[in-house]
């Protein structure tokens, strides 16, 4: 038996301020996400960002949190771990988890163990490469299987921001919007700090040095996640035939006072509103599953501000879910294709 491990980021156990609180401190506290040293993020985050944060957050997930199916980023993974076993067979045990709250990687671990799986494949659920998302379940994975007395063989998908069914699963999504119906494009990721970006590049003299440096994927910055985002939305650009002029890609979702990666997309939807935009398509490639970052994020915050910029309407393409195309994209990895 093969062990696959899903890991997506996490969510609260509840819309519930004190269960937002919790989420926040353990995905905050991480020194992969505040990459400062533990004096001053125990002070940052536990002293200012979650007393403050947690009730703002709370009241935004309980605009997202379904009375049936809770948290859809929750929902949505349960339901592609669910397909990604069905499509393997017996021959393989998936299994999910949250780098964050639950379910837990420990849990899901000890569930392999307990099956004497041969291997165990961990894909964490980002297509591009980030220490703040893959890195950090890399780490966590490793920091908990050194505990064990034997290890099985282990491998990490470090990412998939060019996998060609991910890339179509993603473009199939939007044809049911029409991309013709709309002005122009935006592909909005998650954002990060600019300095996580410069921490990343190995050659040290790379990243950040020239205004265009991080929006082409080279040898050099195969690693940088901005290059990855770019190549992801060139790629489902490409296979929608998008000319360059019609999309913008774009970096959502700051926390902060740092720079983080731009450009910011409320800043874009600003530029675009001013050049008469007024029909935007969404897509959010930095996400498998639909979360606060795009239900929320986008349909609604970006969607009011852009109307009250003169714009009428921002389309989220919804994300992979339960598209049979990336549930075939993550057989392929779980095989090591
Ligand atoms: C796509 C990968 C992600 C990266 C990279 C990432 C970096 C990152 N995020 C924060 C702060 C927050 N992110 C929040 C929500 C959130 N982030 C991701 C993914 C990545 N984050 C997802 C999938 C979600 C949604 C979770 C859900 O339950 O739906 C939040 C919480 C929400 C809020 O309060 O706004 C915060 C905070 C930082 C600081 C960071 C890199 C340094
Ligand atoms: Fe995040
Ligand atoms: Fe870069």
């Amino acid at each position: 038996m093969k062990g696959i491990l899903l890991v997506n980021l996490g969510t609260p156990d509840s819309p519930q301020t004190p269960d937002v609180r919790k989420y926040l401190n353990e995905f905050l506290m991480d020194g992969r996400v505040i990459d400062v040293n533990p004096v001053l993020r125990t002070f940052l985050v536990r002293g200012l960002i979650t007393p403050f944060r947690s009730p703002k957050s709370a009241k935004l997930y309980q605009e997202i949190w379904s009375k049936e199916t809770g948290s859809p980023l929750l929902y949505y993974s349960v339901i592609q771990q669910k397909l990604l076993q069905e499509r393997l067979g017996s021959e393989y045990q998936v299994e999910l988890a949250m780098r964050y709250q639950s379910p837990s990687i420990e849990d899901a671990l000890d569930r392999l163990k307990a099956n004497l799986v041969e291997s165990i494949r961990v894909i964490p659920m980002f297509p591009q490469y980030a220490s703040a998302s893959t890195g950090s379940v890399i780490d966590k994975v490793m920091e908990l299987v050194r505990t064990w007395q034997t290890i099985p063989n282990i491998s990490f998908v470090n990412s998939f921001h060019n996998d060609p069914l991910m890339i179509k699963a993603f473009a199939e999504n939007s044809k049911k919007h029409g991309v013709e119906n709309y002005d122009h494009v935006l592909f909005s990721f998650h954002g990060l700090p600019q300095r996580q970006l410069i921490k990343c590049d190995h050659t040290g003299n790379h990243c950040l040095k020239k205004d265009d440096c991080c929006q082409t994927l080279t040898d050099v910055n195969k690693f940088c996640y901005s290059a990855q985002s770019y190549d992801t939305a060139r790629l489902i650009a490409q296979e929608l035939g998008l000319p360059k002029e019609k999309y913008t890609v774009c970096f959502q979702s700051r926390l902060g006072n740092d720079p983080w990666v731009q450009p910011y997309t409320s800043e874009v939807i600003k530029e675009l509103a001013a050049q008469g935009k007024k029909r935007m398509l969404v897509f959010c490639p930095a996400f498998v599953a639909d979360c606060l970052e795009t239900v929320y994020e986008v349909s609604e915050e970006y969607n009011t501000e852009f109307k009250h910029l003169g714009g009428e309407h921002i389309q989220l393409v919804e994300s992979l879910n339960d598209n049979p195309l990336f549930i075939e994209s993550l057989a392929n990895m779980a095989q090591g294709k």
